[in-house]
């Protein structure tokens, strides 16, 4: 269950979700493959969409060291090391029996990554195992590993094609399963190929190419190799010269690399040069018998030059007449009488292309043999101790515009990798309810086992009527389908097509599919024309021979034979080779492809059937084989296709989700416990929950509540009052705490006000009160005897200047310091000290310049008030601890206006109160001089006067206004 809070793309395992089904599938998968992030898990399974490019780092070896030993897989983001490290961990820990065995099931169509998944796969288990080599043993494996490594350039030579899907598309289809011993160590991988599509040797689409090494066997061409193999230019051998973009691809020497990579494997892996040699020759051969044309109305004759057929039979290493023989009639040989029938142009031609096609699909299972002899384990059978871990990269669901044999078959495998897919899934699901108790009786689920007895059921499936028609020398592909009719129509998943056209269409698991019967019996047959098995079985190439199951005597006398160009003698020689192929065959059981392939099937899911599975779905998102693009309904066909919408429609039918005991409450609690925040996460919890919600059919296991895909809804239904009412409620907290905030920032403002009322108020009072001060100090005065002030003797001026400037400077200093805070006492002291050393008590009276030049008395400048008019100015300067102070008192007026002036840090000064500023005294003075001062006006400077009880006095005024005004 996904939790409140989900984000599109962000699960990892989508099972999680609320509501898997087609549309949320695909919207997560689209979301986070925009992000780069191309695995994702479905429950057990890895879907892995194709990114069409190299996304850094997620396949470096940090990676493989975070995806190894991992243990709770949720750990780490989804990746396809995890996947292969479940399956090496499981091996690992499971003592050796059928869970021991793994297997990868990895599927999709063409270009959806499942060749790179399966190597990445590979290539994941072996750095497991060889970690784990630390002794001995596991470094000898060492050399085996690498050549398991090589072996695919090698089979993707041989086994891969460009298509107009994928450039490099496998043509067949593999399992591969490495063998462990009991410490785990890889002891041989052996490998099994499954319907190899031989046709591609001598008829490609249009766009398309023939298998890679062709090409890459012209680009590494020696002059001499080319001349052993009697090789023209590759744009004049007719299997290769379709697609001039791959000629183009030889002559520009852009295969070269890859063809001395191929050579590298092949030395690897360990062929002889002799074989090697015998291969190439083989596929020079193909490529010459490609050449090789006939005419003819009614009786095909060969109008190729004789040399053309030469060049085939050298490299196939058999008599040129023989060949000649073989292709252009067949021999009927009966009771010792032979007759002799022609064929038609037309039956030389396929009589020739089927042994093109015969003689690569040989090769390509010899080598896959030599490949299981090489790197197989020492022994077939596994011992007891052993486990095993297999890939299987298969082709996935086809559905054409025309639809043949091929598609038949490819179709049935899938059917039958839905069933076991299926089977695992549904096991799963009951494995799960088994582990918490629930009672999983009533869950049901619709496979596919009719459908598959549609196709296997003897005598009257699919398969068996068309081997039925193909064992029948007169069968033919109409017959056939009047027999699908008969015996089909009616069944389920089978439909009668309108009208008399030889198709039928089968209702799969991923969707209907038309089948086309036409070539049906031919392709099911897939049988060489005796007489060129016959004349195949005498070649000197012991490649060729050992495909054909010659013998060697039979060969030498070809030879012979073929030494004297004697066609007589090689007519005789191909009739008593035919008649001994005659004989192996009657011998051999007689076989079909779609029998071969049902009995390769059967074995396979054997195998499987004897391993613990995981799944990996690889998702192709667009045609363009381009990056970055996604195409939802290509998609979706795809999630079909793959089994992934059937998995969703699996958990639909039982109990889709099972939130675990604290996730279910977390979600739903308020619905039975409105009053508590945390019930405890227990089943009685949860019971009590469901219960009050009035909801019926679910079920509590020992962890996890069990619960059908419309209880999801029900609950939300349930719920829905909740969240609005949880709405309601934040909507009212918050209102209520974003009022209670405004109060109190309202009160903080109220507060603040009064305080500045009260500084202002304080200010005032102390302005009041140093005016009383001044008041009571110049009555003071006036009472004093005349004689109490003396006129001291004017200094020089330099003196006074110096004094001055050396006043000022100490008032700097003093001022700095006083910011750092004085105490009162250090405040008096300093106060006194400046006093002194100005001469304390010496005044000076005169005219406003006078002032700045000496000193005179309050009483003076009293008196020279008294002789002034109305509205002359006192102006009084002193210097303070705080900077200047200058008052000025009005001629007969009471008032007395005081101010501090400060200097500010950069030596202006600064009238504190209206903050102006002045750069010097002289401006200060100057701004007086304006305001109501004029030059020549007399003033005076009063210095405090001596007396101790004065000093201390004024001292201790003017601290305690500079500290109120600090606040
Ligand atoms: N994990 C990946 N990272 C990057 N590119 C990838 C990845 N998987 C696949 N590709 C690209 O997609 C191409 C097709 O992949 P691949 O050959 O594995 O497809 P496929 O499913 O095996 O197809 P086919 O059935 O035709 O063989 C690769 O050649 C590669 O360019």
């Amino acid at each position: 269950m996904a939790l409140p809070g989900h984000k599109l793309g962000q699960t990892e395992n989508l099972t999680e979700l609320e509501n898997l089904n087609e549309e949320t599938l695909l919207a997560e998968l689209k979301a986070r493959y925009d992000r780069d992030v191309i695995y994702t898990y479905v429950g057990e399974i890895l879907v892995a969409v194709n990114p069409f490019k190299m996304i850094e780092g997620i396949y470096d070896v940090s990676k493989s060291v975070v995806y190894a030993n991992m243990g709770d897989r949720s750990a780490e983001p989804p990746h396809l090391f995890a996947v292969a490290d479940g399956a090496f961990q499981a091996m690992v820990n499971t003592a050796p029996g059928p869970t021991a065995n793994q297997v990868c099931v990895i599927s999709g169509e063409s270009g959806a990554g499942k060749t790179e998944s399966a190597k990445l796969f590979m290539k994941h288990i072996i750095y497991l195992s060889t970690k784990t080599s630390s002794n001995a043993e596991g470094n000898a494996a060492h050399g085996l590993e690498e050549k398991i490594i090589q072996l695919n350039p090698l089979l993707e030579a041989f086994g891969n094609a460009q298509t107009l899907m994928n450039d490099n598309s496998s043509r067949f289809g593999k399992f591969v399963q490495l063998r462990f011993n009991a410490s785990h160590h890889i002891e041989g991988a052996l490998m099994s190929d499954y319907l190899l599509e031989k046709s591609r040797v001598v008829n490609q689409g249009d766009g398309e190419r023939n298998f890679h090494v062709f090409y890459l066997f012209f680009a590494g061409l020696t002059d001499a190799d080319r001349e052993r193999y009697s090789l023209s230019d590759p744009e004049e051998h007719r299997y290769i010269n379709g697609n001039d973009v791959a000629l183009g691809d030889i002559s520009s020497g852009k295969l070269g690399p890859m063809y001395k990579e191929l050579a590298e494997c092949i030395r690897i892996v360990g062929f002889t040069d002799q074989q090697m040699n015998n291969l190439w020759a083989l596929l020079a051969g193909i490529l010459h018998t490609g050449d090789i044309e006939f005419g003819g109305d009614e009786e095909a004759y060969l109008v190729s030059a004789d040399d053309v057929v030469a060049k085939c039979t050298t490299n196939l290493g058999i008599v040129q007449d023989v060949l000649v023989e073989a292709l252009t009639s067949s021999i009927n040989i009966t009771r010792g009488e032979s007759i002799v029938r022609k064929y038609k142009p037309y039956e030389a031609e396929d009589a020739r292309d089927a042994m093109a096609k015969s003689l690569y699909g040989k090769a390509f299972r010899w080598i896959v043999n030599q490949v299981n002899k090489l790197l197989g384990p020492k022994t077939k059978r596994m011992n007891p101790t052993d486990k095993n871990i297999g890939i299987l990269d298969i082709f996935g669901f086809e559905c054409f515009d025309v639809n043949s044999f091929e598609q038949l078959l490819i179709n049935l495998a899938n059917e039958r990798l839905q069933q076991f897919f299926n089977d695992h899934i549904f096991k799963m699901e009951l494995d799960e309810y088994a582990k918490e108790g629930v009672d999983g009786s009533k869950i049901t689920y619709e496979d596919n086992t009719a459908l598959l007895d549609l196709f296997m059921t003897r005598p009257t499936g699919l398969l068996a009527l068309c081997d039925e028609e193909a064992l029948f020398p007169k069968g033919s592909d109409k017959s056939m389908v009047e027999k699908f009719h008969s015996n089909l129509h009616g069944k389920k998943g089978y439909e009668k097509p309108r009208g008399n056209d030889p198709k039928f269409t089968i209702h799969h698991y991923a969707g209907p599919v038309e089948y086309q019967a036409e070539g049906f019996i031919d392709k099911n047959r897939d049988t060489l024309p005796i007489d060129v098995v016959g004349a195949l079985r005498l070649s000197d190439n012991d490649l060729v021979r050992e495909l054909f199951e010659g013998d060697t005597e039979d060969a030498a006398a070809a030879k012979k034979g073929k030494g004297k160009r004697d066609a007589a003698n090689a007519k005789k020689n191909l009739r008593k080779s035919m008649k001994k192929a005659a004989k192996a065959q009657a011998k051999a059981k007689k076989t079909t492809v779609g029998a071969d392939f049902k009995d390769s099937l059967i074995k396979l899911m054997a195998e499987m059937s004897n391993a613990s599975p995981h799944f990996i779905r690889c998702i192709k998102p667009n045609h363009q084989k381009a990056p970055g693009m996604f195409e939802d309904e290509m998609v979706t066909k795809q999630l079909r296709y793959t089994g992934m919408l059937e998995t969703t429609r699996i958990r639909k039918e039982g109990y889709a989700f099972r939130p675990t005991f604290g996730d279910f409450l977390h979600r739903y609690k308020m619905l039975g416990f409105p009053f508590s925040a945390n019930p405890p996460a227990t089943a009685a919890s949860c019971t009590q929950v469901l219960d009050k919600a009035g909801i019926t059919g679910w079920q509590v296991g020992k962890t996890k509540v069990f619960l059908r895909y419309f209880h999801i809804d029900e609950l939300n239904e349930k719920f829905l009052p909740f969240p609005l009412a949880a709405q309601k409620l934040t909507k009212v907290a918050r209102g209520f705490n974003a009022r209670a905030e405004v109060r109190k920032l309202k009160a903080a403002a109220a507060e603040e006000a009064k305080r500045v009322n009260r500084l202002f108020t304080t200010a005032e009072q102390l302005i009041n009160d140093t005016h009383s001060v001044l008041l009571a100090l110049c009555d003071e005065d006036n009472a004093r005897p005349a004689d109490f002030f003396v006129k001291p003797a004017p200094k020089p001026k330099e003196y006074q200047d110096k004094a001055m400037q050396k006043l000022a400077k100490k008032a700097q200093s003093k001022k700095a310091q006083s910011k750092k805070g004085f105490s009162r006492a250090q405040s008096i002291k300093w106060f006194r000290e400046v006093e002194m050393k100005k001469g304390a008590g010496v005044s000076s009276a005169g005219t406003f310049e006078e002032w700045f030049h000496g000193v005179i008395t309050r009483k003076q400048s009293e008196e020279l008030l008294q002789d002034k008019q109305p509205g002359t100015f006192l102006v009084r300067v002193s210097e303070s601890r705080f900077g200047y102070s200058l008052s000025h008192k009005v001629a007969n007026g009471q008032r007395i206006k005081h101010y501090m002036i400060d200097q500010t840090p950069d030596g202006q000064y600064q009238v504190v109160g209206n903050r102006k500023l002045f750069g010097s005294l002289n401006e200060l003075v100057q701004y007086h001089h304006t305001h109501k001062i004029v030059s020549g006006d007399p003033v005076c400077l009063v210095h405090p006067c001596g007396q101790e009880g004065d000093v201390d006095d004024r001292a201790e005024l003017v601290d305690k206004k500079h500290r109120n005004m600090l606040g």
